[in-house]
C-alpha cells in the first residue's frame, strides 16, 4: 500500500504506517497482515539480539586487551590496571593504558542503547537498481556506531556517518537514490536498547512512489513519519539529545559538507542550528580523523549554562574528546579585578582596537641609530648603520609575528657578520655562527631595536599613558574615545600591578597573538550563537583556527550583545572565514506554529533582515495571564506549580534582575529551581534571565513581564524574541504592565 504523495508504505501493507507497540517478547507469527507484521518485528528483534551479542563479545575482547596490556607492560599477567608499575617507560605505559581503558569504556557504553535506528534496502533491478550503484541489492542497518565482529568483517550495523548511510537521510520519492525500503525503528523511550525495547517500525518505499512532487518531499516525509514527529514532539527534560535518527535532508546537507568549506548557518529559532553544528562535528571527526581529530576540534558556546545543556550530545555520538568552551575560556588566565565603563567596554570590543594595539607594539621597534661592533677574539666585526637599518626595515615589511621578527633580525645580523668573515677567511662553521648569534653585543643591539616585550607591557603601556595612546590611536580613535580608554590616574600602571577588566583580556590576547601564534589552535571550530560575538572576540577565534575551517551558527534576529552582528559577511570576515556561504534554515522543530507566528511579528521591528521561521509543529498553547499589581511572584509560583503537574521541563524567563528575585520567591514557595545560568539536569524548573535563555528550551515557559524584557536596553526586542521562542509546547505570558504590541494580538 503506497501513499501517492510520499511513497510511504506500511511494513505489511496495512495500517497507518506504523506497527503498533508490542510489549515484551515477540508475538508468535499469526495469520494475516497483523501476523506478518509481528513476524517482521520478531525478525528485527532477532537481528538486534545478534548485534547486542556481538557488542558484548567486542566488549569482552576490549576488556581482555586492557588486562593483556597491563600484563605485557608490567611483565605480569595480573589484573592490575594497564600501565601501572612500569619503571622504564612510565609515560608510554600510562598512555597505552589510558588508550586501552578508554577504548574498553567506549565499547562498553555502546552496548547500551538501541544498536540501530534505521534500515535501508537498496533496489536490485530496473532503473532504481542502477541508481543504487555499488549498493545494489544490499541491506544495511544504520546506528550510532558501526557494529562488526572485527574491523575487517562486513558490518552488522553501519555508522550513520558512513557514505552508504547518506541515503537514509536523503532519499525522497522525488530522488529515491536507489532506495527500495527505508525503515525507521521505534524503541521504547528510556530503555537500554534490549531487543524487547524495539516496539515499532515504519516503512517508506521511495523508489516505488513515483511522481511525488518536490514540495511534498522533505517536509511531508518528516511530518508523516510518526517516529520523527514523536521525536520532535517528545517532552524535554535534562540536557540536549542527539537527533541522529531523525536528521532532516536540509540539515544533513550541512552536516555532511567537507571541512575545507567554512559554513555559516543563519537559522531561525529551533531550526536545529546547534544540533546541526554538533552532528557536523561528529561527522568531520569520523570522515577526516587525521586532519580533524589530530588537529583538534573545538565547540564554542555563549555561556556555561548552554555548554552544560549541549554537553551530552557528542559523547552520545561516541565522540568524547571534543573540547567545549566559551571565548572567555580561551583568553589569558588573569584575575578580573577592574570594571570598565560602558564606553570603554564597547571600544575594547571594537575592531579598531586591533589596529591600535598593532601600532603600539610596532612602536617598540626602533631603527638602529649607529654602527654595531661585535668582538671576535682579537678582531671586531663592524656593521654600518645603513645595513642594519635595511635589516630592520625589511623584517618589519615582512610582518612576521613579533617574536619571530626578533629572531629574524638576529639571524640577518649574524648573516652580515658571516658575509664579512667569508670574504676574509672563507665560510665559517655552524658553531661559530651560533657563537656570534649569542654575543652580548648582538643581544644588546636586539634589545635596543627589537626588544623583548610581554603582552601586559604593551597593553598597560597603552592604557596607562596618554602619549603612547595618542601615537597609537592617531586617526583611528578620536580624543574623547582615547580618554574613555585611558586608565584613571589612581589605577596601577605597571604591568605587574595592573588590575585587568574582562575586556582587557581581549586586548591581552590580541597582543599575545601578535607576539606569537597561539599554541592552542584547532583544525575546526564550531561557533554557536556567533551573532553575539564582538569583532575582537571573533579575532580570538580566528587566531585559533589553523586552516580557517569553521562552522558558524547563529541568528541575527537573536543578537543581544551591544556589538551583535547585523550582517554575516562582516562577521565572517572577523572570524577569518570571509566569503563563507550563508545557508538559511527556516523550518522550526522546537517551537509550535502559534508561538512562531507571534515571534515572527517582532521581526519587522528588528534592525536586521532574516527569513521568518515556519514551524513543523502544529498545536502548542499560548496563554496571556494578566496579574494584579504586586502579584507577580505569587502568580509565577502558582503557574509553575500547575505546570509541574504535566510532563517535561519548566522555564521561567524574565528580565535579569527580576529573574534573580523570582528564583528566591520560588524557593520560598518550596519549589526547587535552578538559578540563572545554572541549568542543572536534576531541576525540572529553571529560572533564567532573558539574556541567558539563548539556545535553551523548555516544554513549558512562563514568560514574566515581556514589556520589561522588551524595554531592557537597546536589544530588548531581540531578547523578547529569544524568550518567545524557548517553549516546546506551552507559553504562558504573565504581565502586570501592558503587553508589547507584537505579543498583544
Ligand atoms: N531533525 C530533527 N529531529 C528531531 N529533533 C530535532 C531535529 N532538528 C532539531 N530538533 C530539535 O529541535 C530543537 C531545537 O534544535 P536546536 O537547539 O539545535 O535549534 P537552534 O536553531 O540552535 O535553536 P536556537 O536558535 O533557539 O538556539 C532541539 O530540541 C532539537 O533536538
Amino acid at each position: 500500500m503506497t501513499s501517492p504523495s510520499t511513497g510511504k508504505r506500511t511494513a505489511g501493507g496495512t495500517g497507518p504506517g506504523r506497527i503498533r507497540p508490542v510489549d515484551g517478547a515477540p508475538e508468535p507469527p499469526g495469520e494475516g497482515p497483523a501476523g506478518a507484521l509481528a513476524a517482521e518485528l520478531a525478525g528485527e528483534r532477532a537481528y538486534a539480539r545478534v548485534c547486542r551479542a556481538t557488542l558484548e563479545r567486542t566488549d569482552a575482547a576490549a576488556q581482555e586487551r586492557v588486562r593483556e596490556g597491563a600484563g605485557v607492560l608490567t611483565g605480569r599477567h595480573s589484573g592490575e590496571d594497564a600501565g601501572e608499575g612500569v619503571a622504564a617507560d612510565g609515560a608510554s605505559a600510562e598512555a597505552l593504558g589510558r588508550y586501552l581503558r578508554s577504548h574498553a569504556k567506549q565499547v562498553r557504553e555502546e552496548a547500551d542503547g538501541p544498536p540501530f535506528f534505521g534500515r535501508l534496502d537498496f533496489c536490485d533491478e530496473g532503473p532504481a537498481g542502477r541508481e543504487a550503484g555499488e549498493h545494489r541489492g544490499q541491506r544495511y542497518y544504520i546506528g550510532r556506531r558501526r557494529i562488526s565482529e572485527h574491523p575487517a568483517a562486513p558490518p552488522l550495523v553501519l555508522d550513520w556517518r558512513a557514505p552508504a548511510s547518506r541515503a537514509f537521510y536523503q532519499a525522497t520519492a522525488r530522488r529515491p537514490l536507489g532506495v527500495g525500503l527505508r525503515r525507521r525503528f521505534g524503541w521504547a523511550p528510556g530503555g537500554t536498547g534490549a531487543p524487547g525495547d524495539l516496539t515499532g517500525m515504519e516503512d517508506e518505499r521511495p523508489a516505488d512512489a513515483g511522481g511525488a512532487s518536490e514540495a511534498t518531499d522533505a517536509a511531508a516525509s518528516a511530518l508523516t513519519s510518526r517516529i520523527v514527529a514523536g521525536e520532535i514532539e517528545r517532552p524535554r527534560v535534562g540536557p540536549m539529545r542527539d537527533i541522529v535518527a531523525t536528521i532532516q535532508p536540509e540539515q544533513d546537507d550541512l552536516v555532511r559538507s567537507g571541512p575545507e568549506d567554512s559554513l555559516c548557518v543563519q537559522g531561525a529559532p529551533g531550526t536545529g542550528k546547534t544540533a546541526v553544528g554538533l552532528h557536523r562535528a561528529a561527522y568531520l571527526l569520523y570522515t577526516h580523523p587525521r586532519r580533524i581529530e589530530r588537529g583538534g576540534l573545538l565547540v564554542v558556546g555563549p555561556n556555561t549554562g548552554f555548554l552544560h545543556y549541549i554537553s551530552a550530545v557528542l559523547p552520545s555520538l561516541g565522540e568524547s574528546g571534543v573540547g567545549q568552551c566559551t571565548v572567555r575560556d580561551l583568553l589569558p588566565d588573569r584575575p578580573v579585578t577592574a570594571e570598565d565603563g560602558p564606553r570603554a567596554v564597547a571600544l575594547k570590543h571594537d575592531e579598531r582596537m586591533a589596529r591600535v594595539l598593532r601600532r603600539a607594539l610596532r612602536a617598540r621597534v626602533r631603527m638602529p641609530d649607529g654602527p654595531l661592533a661585535v668582538p671576535d677574539g682579537s678582531y671586531r666585526w663592524r656593521l654600518d648603520e645603513e645595513a642594519l637599518r635595511t635589516v630592520v626595515a625589511e623584517t618589519l615589511a615582512q610582518d612576521p609575528p613579533y617574536e619571530v621578527g626578533r629572531e629574524r633580525v638576529r639571524a640577518r645580523t649574524v648573516g652580515l657578520i658571516r658575509d664579512r668573515a667569508e670574504r676574509r677567511a672563507g665560510p665559517p662553521g655552524e658553531a661559530w655562527l651560533r657563537r656570534m648569534g649569542r654575543k652580548r653585543e648582538v643581544t644588546a643591539f636586539l634589545d635596543a631595536v627589537w626588544p623583548r616585550v610581554r603582552a601586559e607591557e604593551v597593553v598597560a603601556g597603552l592604557l596607562g599613558d596618554a602619549a603612547t595612546m595618542a601615537a597609537a590611536a592617531d586617526g583611528l580613535l578620536d580624543e574623547a574615545e582615547q580618554r574613555d580608554l585611558l586608565w584613571p590616574a589612581r589605577r596601577p600602571r605597571t604591568p605587574r600591578t595592573a588590575r585587568w577588566s574582562a575586556a582587557d583580556l581581549l586586548l591581552l590576547d590580541e597582543v599575545a597573538g601578535l607576539l606569537a601564534h597561539p599554541e592552542d589552535s584547532y583544525a575546526h571550530l564550531v561557533v554557536d550563537e556567533a551573532q553575539d560575538l564582538s569583532p575582537m572576540e571573533c579575532r580570538v577565534l580566528a587566531r585559533r583556527s589553523r586552516f580557517g575551517s569553521l562552522t558558524v551558527l547563529g541568528d541575527l534576529a537573536q543578537g543581544t550583545t551591544p556589538w551583535a552582528a547585523r550582517d554575516w559577511a562582516e562577521q565572517l570576515a572577523h572570524l577569518g572565514a570571509p566569503g563563507a556561504p550563508v545557508v538559511p534554515l527556516t523550518t522550526g522543530y522546537r517551537v509550535p506554529a502559534v508561538l512562531v507566528e507571534t515571534a515572527n511579528r517582532l521581526l519587522d521591528s528588528l534592525p536586521v533582515r532574516v527569513p521568518a521561521a515556519r514551524s513543523l509543529r502544529p498545536g502548542g498553547e499560548l496563554t496571556r495571564v494578566p496579574v494584579a499589581p504586586g502579584g507577580t511572584a505569587r502568580a509565577v509560583a502558582e503557574r509553575v506549580r500547575a505546570a509541574l503537574e504535566r510532563e517535561g521541563s519548566v522555564g521561567v524567563i524574565a528580565h535579569g534582575p527580576r529573574a534573580a528575585e523570582l528564583a528566591g520567591a520560588l524557593a520560598q514557595a518550596g519549589i526547587p529551581a535552578g538559578g540563572p545560568g545554572d541549568v542543572r539536569e536534576a531541576a525540572r524548573v529553571t529560572v533564567v534571565g532573558a539574556e541567558l535563555a539563548k539556545g535553551l528550551e523548555f516544554d513549558h515557559v512562563v514568560l514574566v513581564e515581556p514589556a520589561e524584557v522588551a524595554g531592557s536596553g537597546r536589544h530588548g526586542l531581540q531578547r523578547l524574541y529569544v524568550a518567545l521562542t524557548r517553549a516546546v509546547s506551552r507559553l504562558e505570558i504573565l504581565h502586570e504592565r501592558e503587553l508589547p504590541e507584537a505579543v498583544r494580538r
